[in-house]
């Protein structure tokens, strides 16, 4: 198989990559960033213009991580957030189609309303942001698209360059300081999972040829101050942790606050999958 991956400088789709590499299906396997170049990627902004080598590859899958993925800017700049998020995704759209190639597409928690998750794959969506709007917008357009597969997924964690993920951001925090002061919601509660979890789903499903929207879910269902504690238990509870609601944060976007989701659908196609839970990844760090 011929893969692309756009947005490979990323968190999910630099995970991706790693185990993508490994496998023996892979003939073909190209990445790309953005502003962010890794030694795995090359430069492609589906805004601007395809190189000839991406445009001229007939590809068999295309999975598309990229997005404006911070839920506050997006709030702020709308446009913005439209042209990363949506038209980004109707323009690699159109690059499927030319080889009628397999479109993989992100989705999010962040579609819902968040009064009664985690959520299933069918549940009714009713996004309270702008990010959540637009991921919808792309994600429908994607499920227009005659050969899809739609992975949603919520609050990754795992091993990424930039350390911006909630877990990874806040280790590197204990790095640089003896006692960390960290504010944080306690009713935002979700289903946090390891990016190299939905990188060996993705796997799974790529290689099967599956089609629809899968919820992929980790085990924990935690707030973000419970977040917080599980990571005090490996670093000696140094983080001090401030418990706020999410109303006190004052932040630009509403967040869903019972959000999170669940595997069903995939977990009954996998029944011996196993997703790993925060502990796993922390008492490796
Ligand atoms: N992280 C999370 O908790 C969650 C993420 N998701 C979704 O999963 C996907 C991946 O998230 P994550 O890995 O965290 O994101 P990151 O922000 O870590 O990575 C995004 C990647 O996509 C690239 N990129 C950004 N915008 C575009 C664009 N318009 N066209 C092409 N490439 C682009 C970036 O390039 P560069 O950085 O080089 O500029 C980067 O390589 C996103 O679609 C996000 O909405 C959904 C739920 C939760
Ligand atoms: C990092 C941090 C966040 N927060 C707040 C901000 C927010 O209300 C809440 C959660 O922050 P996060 O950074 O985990 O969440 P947020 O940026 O809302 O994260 C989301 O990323 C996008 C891409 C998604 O699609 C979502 O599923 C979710 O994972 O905690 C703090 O209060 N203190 C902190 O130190």
């Amino acid at each position: 198989m011929n893969i692309l991956i756009i947005g490979g400088s990323g968190l999910v789709g630099g995970n991706l990559y790693r185990e993508l590499q490994k496998q023996p299906f892979v003939q073909k396997l190209l990445a790309t960033h953005i502003s962010f170049p890794v030694p795995e990627t090359v430069f492609l902004d589906p805004l601007v213009n395809m190189s000839p080598e991406i445009s001229a590859a007939p590809w068999d899958v295309i999975v598309h991580t990229g997005a404006l993925t911070h839920v506050d800017r997006c709030e702020q700049d709308k446009e913005l957030s439209y042209a990363l998020t949506v038209q980004s995704t109707l323009n690699l759209l159109q690059l499927a189609a030319t080889s009628n190639a397999l479109f993989v597409y992100l989705g999010t928690d962040y579609i819902f309303n968040g009064e009664n998750g985690p959520y299933a794959e069918d549940d009714a969506v009713d996004p309270l942001s702008v990010y959540g709007l637009h991921k919808l917008e792309a994600e429908t357009a994607v499920r227009q698209y005659k050969r899809h597969l739609v992975a949603r997924i919520t609050n990754v964690y795992g091993a990424e360059v930039r350390n911006k993920n909630f877990i990874a951001a806040m280790l590197q925090r204990l790095k640089q300081e003896e006692r960390p002061e960290v504010k944080a919601p306690y009713d935002q509660y979700a289903t946090p999972v390891n990016a190299a979890d939905i990188a060996r789903a993705l796997v799974l499903l790529i290689r099967d040829g599956a089609e629809g929207v899968y919820h992929l879910g980790g085990t924990d269902y935690v707030s973000r101050t419970q977040l917080l504690q599980r990571i005090n238990v490996y670093y000696n509870n140094r983080i001090h942790i401030q418990a706020v609601s999410t109303a006190a944060l004052g932040q630009a976007a509403k967040r869903p606050l019972r959000g999170g989701l669940l595997s069903g659908r995939f977990m009954a196609a996998y029944p011996h999958f196993t997703f790993t839970n925060i502990d796993d990844y922390l008492k490796h760090t």
